[in-house]
């Protein structure tokens, strides 16, 4: 369904649909991709926070529920990516109007911006700490030439192919290295639970801070963070049920893994400890937080690959390989001046405004919902603007419900509404 009536859309790659011979992702690849997106030092934080919050059995619940749902939705709009072979930017005008969406790309390419400098920062901090566990340096310079190595290693990915290193590097090296090094740590900490008593750990209760429903939300919070992502990817899938289940199943187990492995962490180590030196100090955790740390990489690639999709979109003079270096160059700039946590608060922020935006698309283009042509579509856009409303307010209404739920529902619900009650206007137009 390329958008080939409009003068803009004929002179640029990103209006047109990849042909089926371009197709080459099947389940394992999508799973592979989905799996290692879903890995990261963030989750286990997260985790472990939940653990904190909720005790062991709640947080469990919580991100098993929470990993599937969110994982679901990333799933489905992966699936609408694939039935129409376009980018995210074009699913944003098929919903917003053409000249509406370029607001929320541009959005979209400052937090890719903001996500792939903070992916750099966690590599950067991460590969410092490493480095004064094993020969005790503890330079002022180290964290710059850190950030500079793994911000000439994404330059470098970047002027490569996505589909390569999906399928060759990701599918084939990453994901064993990093299931292998999530395994050894599961195992190396459950050892330390089972030293300490499972059955105490089990029936570990939380200190009451938070409500299941927000634990579900915060969970939720890692897949969502993808959903402006996804379709730059799933538009290369060989069908369609392989690109739901691959999508859903890579990173909802991916996601409940890490999640889980921060409450076990939690579980078993001194309060207040942190997470990084807690797993440099387990067995064999040197190694394993390498190889986790080297998996944050695919994650700023994909932060890029798909910011240099929205660039090539907005301007299509210049090709995607192009906006990926310009891209990986920028973040590497932010990772050498930004501390680790002043990113998080500006992410949560935008977040919050994709979330309501893809309950919309959801709403408009699943089963075959008919794209707009419109300049601006201005139904769809009062009820983003609604949703981002709820993601703010539903919080400091009933705090036990969360922010993402209530957005994503209303968004769903009124833009499910909006389609149906605007159906016989364009059947008779
Ligand atoms: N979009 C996006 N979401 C994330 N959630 C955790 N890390 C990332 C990231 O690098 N990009």
């Amino acid at each position: 369904m390329a958008l080939t009536n409009n003068p803009v859309a004929a002179s640029n790659t990103a209006f047109i649909a990849i042909p089926a011979a371009e197709r080459v992702f099947s389940f394992r690849d999508h799973a592979a991709l989905w799996f290692s997106l879903g890995v990261g030092l963030l989750v286990m934080q997260i985790g472990a926070f939940l653990g904190t919050a909720l005790g062991t059995q709640t947080a469990l619940f919580a991100i098993i529920a929470g990993s599937l749902l969110g994982a679901a939705l990333l799933g489905w709009v992966a699936y609408i990516g694939f039935q129409r072979g376009l980018s995210s930017p074009i699913l944003m005008c098929q919903t917003l109007g053409t000249s509406f969406a370029k607001l929320p790309v541009i959005l979209n390419i400052i937090q890719l911006i903001g996500w792939s400098a903070f992916e750099l920062v966690v590599m950067r901090d991460g590969t410092t700490a490493l480095i004064k566990g094993t020969t005790g340096i503890d330079a002022a310079w180290i964290p710059y030439i850190t950030a500079i190595f793994w911000g000439l290693l994404l330059v470098a990915l970047a002027t490569g192919s996505m589909i390569g290193l999906v399928r060759r590097f990701v599918g084939r090296y990453g994901l064993p290295l990093v299931i292998l090094s999530l395994i050894w740590l599961t195992y190396q900490f459950f050892l330390k639970a089972q030293a300490q008593g499972l059955d105490a750990i089990w029936n570990r209760a939380g200190d009451g801070s938070m409500s299941t429903l927000a634990g579900i939300d915060l969970v939720m919070a890692m897949p969502v963070s993808w959903l402006p992502l996804v379709a730059d990817f799933a538009r290369y899938g060989k069908a369609g049920a392989s690109t739901f289940r691959g999508t859903w199943l890579g990173f909802a187990i991916a996601n409940i893994w890490c999640h889980a492995l921060g409450v076990l962490i939690v579980s078993t180590s001194n309060p207040g400890a942190d997470l990084m030196t807690t797993l440099l100090l387990a067995q064999g955790g040197l190694i394993a937080l390498g190889l986790i740390l080297i998996d944050e990489m695919d994650n700023a690639y994909g932060d890029v690959y798909s910011g240099s999709v929205s660039l090539n979109f907005l301007n299509g003079k210049f090709t995607i390989r192009f906006w990926g270096i310009a891209l990986a160059l920028v973040a590497t700039g932010c990772a050498l001046i930004l501390p680790m946590h002043g990113l998080e608060p500006f992410l949560l922020t935008l977040s919050s405004v994709f979330v309501p935006l893809f309950g919309v698309v959801i709403s408009q283009l699943a089963k075959q919902g008919r794209a707009t042509d419109k300049a601006v579509n201005i139904v769809p856009v009062a009820i983003w603007l609604i949703g981002i409303t709820a993601f703010h307010i539903c919080p400091m209404l009933w705090p036990q419900v969360g922010s993402a739920l209530p957005s994503l529902a209303i968004t769903l619900l009124l833009g499910t509404m909006y389609r149906i009650t605007r159906a016989p206007a364009v059947q008779s137009a």
